[in-house]
């Protein structure tokens, strides 16, 4: 039996295969690869019958090299120290790698959201953020919360509601915290931008004819074959986004079961389905897994595993045919399993990067929210002199020159969703050609995740050399 290592040790463990690759020293790598601060709350709920229960609660600010931290936070009854800190270093790296100018954190709530009424689940939200103002663990310029698994837009809202109610007359308030409503200072296109950047990586990854001779396949999405797992957030907008460009999505998983149409599925149908009976199971003209698992090792050409860590692991990694996998969730393959699909030259898009969409847009709405302009709407004779200071405040925040795409969002009245999207293509575009120059850079480098986080490793390691160490 192999040694079991946790999540924060397998990022670690792929963080020190890659290192070697690096020319920084061991104590700088060892900085780098640090959870630099913990927060471990508890605090009491009066649920709705009247009685008391204790949440478990947490939040890591991984890294402190760039201002603010960002992550997600995630509502699971797996939630749990390790994990928390595992997902923000993913979170450092991930930034690093699509030159987001933010340092990672990551927070989780240890519940099952289906167990709470809305009103529990909104005094947990509120009780959760006031703990964070107390700690300084959220705000504009320190560390500002996404959603993530199981959580979503609404209770983006009860944070930064809860966020202004504590820092009354803060005008940058509405920065402490991203995947907000549109009509709360939210961004168009932040909803679906993890699933459409899972979406771009794979689709650039498909585009490399390199890479598609080696494995054998045709170059292009059109037509390809996928099987994705998880229809929640970022598995049904990664199935929209293939069905829309010319994929066959022939399979989707959900924790009740898996359902497959050689001829496609619409995952929108799927989902109205899911509302109307409680189950994706017999959806029309689809035929039932016999268990969920078992429509990941179903016959395919792009496995997109969406929902949670280590659903690929020893006990099936084997058996998975896909030729490439899309690592949409955080974390879903072991290590061991990474060994055994490595071998066997299936291509495997990392996680860090592959689903990095939403911060990326993440970061979209934080500058909207900074610059206080509503995109798109603005004449720019009104904005040019406000345009002028704006963009310095906001490189004096993030310690860097803004680039084309964060100015065009300032200073053009361009459509918001076109900007979202053209924005959000670009970078992963780029982040992949990155990733795929260093593979190619040299022959010893295994795989696309060891390139990604020699990119990941570089860019934080550059920082720490530029900044000096303090005192
Ligand atoms: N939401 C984001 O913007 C974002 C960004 C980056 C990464 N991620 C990662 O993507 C993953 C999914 O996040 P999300 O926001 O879509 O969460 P979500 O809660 O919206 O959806 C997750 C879905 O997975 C399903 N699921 C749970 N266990 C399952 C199982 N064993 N088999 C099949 N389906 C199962 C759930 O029922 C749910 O529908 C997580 O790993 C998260 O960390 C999310």
């Amino acid at each position: 039996m192999s040694e079991q290592i946790s999540f924060f040790e397998n990022v670690n463990k792929s963080f020190d295969k890659a290192s070697k690759f690096t020319k920084w020293p061991q104590g700088l790598l060892e900085q780098i690869k640090a959870a630099n601060s913990v927060l471990r709350i508890r605090f009491p709920l009066k649920r709705d019958d009247g009685s008391l229960e204790v949440i478990e609660a947490y939040r890591v600010q991984h890294s402190h090299h760039k201002s603010p931290c960002k992550g997600g936070i995630r509502f699971s009854e797996n939630v749990n120290q390790d994990e928390v800190m595992a997902l923000a270093a993913l979170m450092t790296y991930k930034c690093a790698i699509v030159n987001v100018p933010f340092a990672g954190g990551k927070g989780g709530i240890k519940i099952n959201p289906k167990n709470y009424s809305e009103f529990e689940l909104q005094k947990i939200t509120r009780r959760y953020t006031s703990e964070l103002i107390k700690k300084n663990f959220i705000g504009p310029g320190i560390d500002v919360p996404a959603p993530d698994y199981g959580t979503g837009a609404r209770e983006m809202s009860w944070i930064l509601d809860t966020y202004m109610s504590m820092n009354p007359g803060m005008i940058d308030a509405m920065g402490c915290v991203t995947g907000k409503p549109v009509s709360q200072g939210g961004v168009r296109g932040r909803t679906e931008a993890t699933g459409l950047g899972v979406f771009y990586g794979v689709r650039e990854v498909c585009n490399t004819h390199k890479l598609m001779d080696k494995i054998g396949m045709p170059v292009g999405v059109e037509g390809k074959r996928v099987i994705i797992q998880g229809l929640g957030n970022v598995g049904f907008h990664t199935a929209k986004f293939f069905r829309a460009y010319g994929a066959k999505v022939i399979a989707i998983a959900e924790y009740e079961g898996a359902i497959f149409n050689e001829n496609g599925l619409n995952e929108e149908e799927v989902l109205k389905h899911r509302k109307e009976t409680g189950s994706i199971l017999n959806f029309p003209g689809a035929t039932n897994f016999e268990k969920s698992g078992d429509a990941l090792e179903a016959d395919c050409d792009i496995l997109i595993p969406a929902a949670l860590e280590s659903v690929i692991n020893q006990e099936n990694a084997a058996r998975i045919k896909a030729k490439i996998i899309g690592e949409a969730a955080n974390g879903p393959l072991t290590p061991e399993a990474d060994v055994i699909l490595n071998a066997k030259g299936v291509v495997i898009i990392p996680d860090m990067y592959l689903n990095a969409g939403g911060v990326t847009v993440s970061y979209f709405e934080w500058l909207k929210n900074l610059s206080h302009v509503r995109y798109g709407r603005m004449e720019k004779r009104f904005t040019e002199n406000m345009n002028k200071q704006i963009l310095g405040q906001i490189e004096d925040l993030t310690g860097k020159k803004v680039n084309s795409t964060e100015r065009a969002f300032i200073e053009h009245g361009a459509d918001e969703v076109d900007l979202v999207y053209s924005g959000l293509e670009e970078t992963m575009i780029s982040a992949t050609r990155e990733i795929m120059d260093v593979w190619n850079s040299h022959p010893d480098i295994p795989d696309m995740r060891t390139a990604a986080y020699i990119v990941a490793i570089n860019k934080v390691g550059t920082s720490y050399d530029e900044l000096g160490i303090f005192p």
